[in-house]
């Protein structure tokens, strides 16, 4: 009921629906129960008693109360189902905010397909008991107290023989409760895995193909396919087990019902027309408690999903807001003191007492080998990860007194794999400022050498893009977001690797953008090119986390050391080429 009670601020203030549908209930219910006391009225008082003028009444009556049942019906589904899709809603909303808040440590360890799964199936299941499942379950208890109550009325011997099934009945559906609940949460998680294969693979289809891995994935998909229809088939051999032993104890007690019941109508202990009512009342209480398996299934079904949910619900922000942390614009001054950052406990130190400081307006180069650290350090800017100790400071302040919308509004980034939507190009380049005027988009694409490109697409800026941006090439892609970057006018600009992946002459044109966007702005360009970084105010070269060498290029290339190493290979290479080609 724990999970239950964590949910309770998404259903509770919603009461209002499922007590008016409730109410509503109450006459399906009651209604329900009047059908056999009309049967053993017309049996025992008019076909018996051979009073046949009185059918004409009993029939309008049946009539009337049929109809109020039909509108009671009407109200409680509609409003039942109103209450389930209103808190799956809220619900829904609020899986998604969270998912937007979550630190990237958590999606560092999280994998999509199973976070798509707990936001769509998950929440549907608890939709159904929210809408469905409790209902019925209050539907069941009132069916079985009502006809209970009216068989006690009619014959006390009798109704004890049919309440003499019951504990038995209850056993069993305790058993079976108790076996398919771990069931059910097999399920989900093996549905979750099925659904992160599917995601990863759709994914990475490059990959998979370039690598001609078809065969594996088709393998691995198998296995994580194998293994959900082994938990489905797991808990529906538990309902196979479980459902002919309730079935068959229901039947018992009718079996009973119908010797006694016969027995006290032969000795005129009992009137035929309450022997043939207490047949349709048994079966008011049978048929319900036999369905009690379907309702505490989704129960069981409801509550895990709801674990499912309360675990992203309840996940820990790392990274988390100061009360009144600042909001004011940022020059773009970044300052590292002895920056220490490990990202999981038993992992290396990623940075290792990192010092350096980088005034409004300058670049600062991050040059070293995979690995070392390069990214880590942009990424402490804008506290995507919190260092494990040390400060790092954006105009003298830690990043940590900033609100992170503010902090995270001056910083720009320009990534090797840029993300793009599946929207218009507009949409792409504006997306961090909405608000922009059409002019300044434009003029952004100028400056960032995409506006010649887009102009010679069918539909310009209104050209639709494929998922992650397909229809463009790798260079396209890098300038369309380099233009999104100057659409948010940053204090401070990363460039990581961002010419990595395209050829010399589109390096060319997108290192132009770039100088056009770097004007005024702290700059950090991580890039393995030599000549990427040749005109940083501040070159850090970093190894295994560790700054082993600082300076400008024309120093660093007559240090002896790591940076010259690193030159003297690129322009050997480049002194062969021209040997070559000489
Ligand atoms: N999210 C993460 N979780 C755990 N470890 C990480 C994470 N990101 C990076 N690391 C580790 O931290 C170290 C530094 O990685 P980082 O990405 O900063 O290196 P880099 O110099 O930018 O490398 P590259 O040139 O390949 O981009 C590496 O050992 C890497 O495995």
């Amino acid at each position: 009921m724990d999970t239950f009670k964590k949910l309770k601020q998404f259903y509770w203030p919603y009461k209002k629906y499922f007590f008016t549908s409730l109410f509503f209930l109450f006459f399906v219910v009651s209604i329900t129960i009047v059908y056999p006391i009309v049967l053993q009225l017309t049996i025992d008082e008019v076909v018996l008693k051979e009073r046949y003028s009185l059918i004409p009444y009993i029939a309008a009556g049946f009539f009337f109360i049929m109809l109020i049942k039909g509108v009671s019906s009407f109200f409680h589904q509609y409003l039942g189902d109103l209450f389930g899709i209103t808190v799956v809603y809220k619900l829904r909303e609020a899986l998604y905010e969270k998912l937007q808040v979550l630190s990237f440590k958590y999606y560092d360890n999280a994998r999509t397909g199973d976070l798509m799964s707990r936001k769509t199936t998950d929440v549907e299941g608890f939709r159904n008991f929210i809408s469905f499942g409790i209902s019925d379950l209050i539907e069941i208890s009132m069916l079985i107290l009502l006809s209970l109550g009216v068989m006690f009325y009619y014959s006390i011997p009798l109704a004890l023989i049919t309440m003499a099934a019951m504990p038995f009945l209850a056993i069993v559906v305790y058993k079976f409760d108790k076996r398919v609940h771990p069931a059910f949460r097999g399920i989900r998680k093996s549905f979750g895995r099925l659904n992160t294969r599917v995601q990863e693979n759709i994914s990475g289809m490059n990959t998979v193909k370039s690598l001609s891995k078809e065969d594996f994935e088709v393998g691995r998909f198998s296995d994580s396919n194998d293994n959900y229809r082994q938990n489905y088939l797991f808990t529906s051999s538990i309902w196979a087990k479980y459902f002919p032993v309730m079935e068959f104890i229901g039947n018992a007690s009718v079996v009973l019902l119908l010797a006694y019941g016969g027995f006290l109508v032969i000795n005129d202990d009992l009137t035929l027309g309450t022997l043939v009512a207490f047949f349709s009342l048994v079966w008011y209480i049978m048929g319900p408690l036999m369905n009690l398996g379907f309702v505490i299934n989704m129960f069981s079904q409801a509550k895990a999903s709801g674990e499912r949910i309360l675990e992203i619900l309840e996940a820990k922000e790392d990274v988390t807001e100061k009360d009144g942390a600042i909001d004011r614009s940022v020059a773009g001054h970044v300052t590292f003191k002895n920056v220490t950052l490990t990202y999981t406990e038993d992992d290396d130190k990623a940075l290792k007492h990192v010092t350096f400081d980088a005034p409004p307006g300058k670049v600062i180069g991050l040059s070293g080998p995979t690995g070392s650290g390069k990214t880590s350090i942009t990424q402490l800017i804008p506290r995507f990860y919190e260092p494990e100790k040390g400060e790092v400071l954006v105009d003298g302040r830690p990043v940590s007194d900033y609100q992170l919308k503010t902090l995270r509004r001056h910083i720009g980034f320009v990534l090797q794999e840029s993300f793009l939507f599946s929207t218009t190009i507009r949409e792409n380049i504006r997306y961090g400022n909405p608000e922009i005027p059409e002019e300044q988009i434009i003029d952004a694409a100028k400056r960032a050498q995409a506006h010649d490109f887009i102009m010679e697409m069918p539909d310009g800026y209104d050209t639709m893009l494929g998922e992650r941006g397909m229809g463009l090439s790798g260079g396209q892609k890098q300038r369309i977001a380099i233009a999104r970057a100057i659409c948010i006018n940053p204090s401070i600009l990363v460039l990581d690797d961002a010419t990595s992946a395209v050829d010399m002459e589109t390096e060319f044109k997108i290192q132009k953008a770039l100088k056009e966007v770097m004007k005024g702005r702290t700059t950090f360009i991580i890039a393995h090119r030599i000549s990427s970084l040749k005109h940083a105010d501040e070159i850090l070269v970093l190894e295994d986390g560790e700054i082993v060498e600082r300076g400008r290029h024309d120093d660093l290339v007559h240090h002896k050391g790591p940076y010259e190493r690193i030159y003297n290979i690129q322009y050997q290479d480049r002194e062969q080429i021209m040997d070559t080609a000489t």
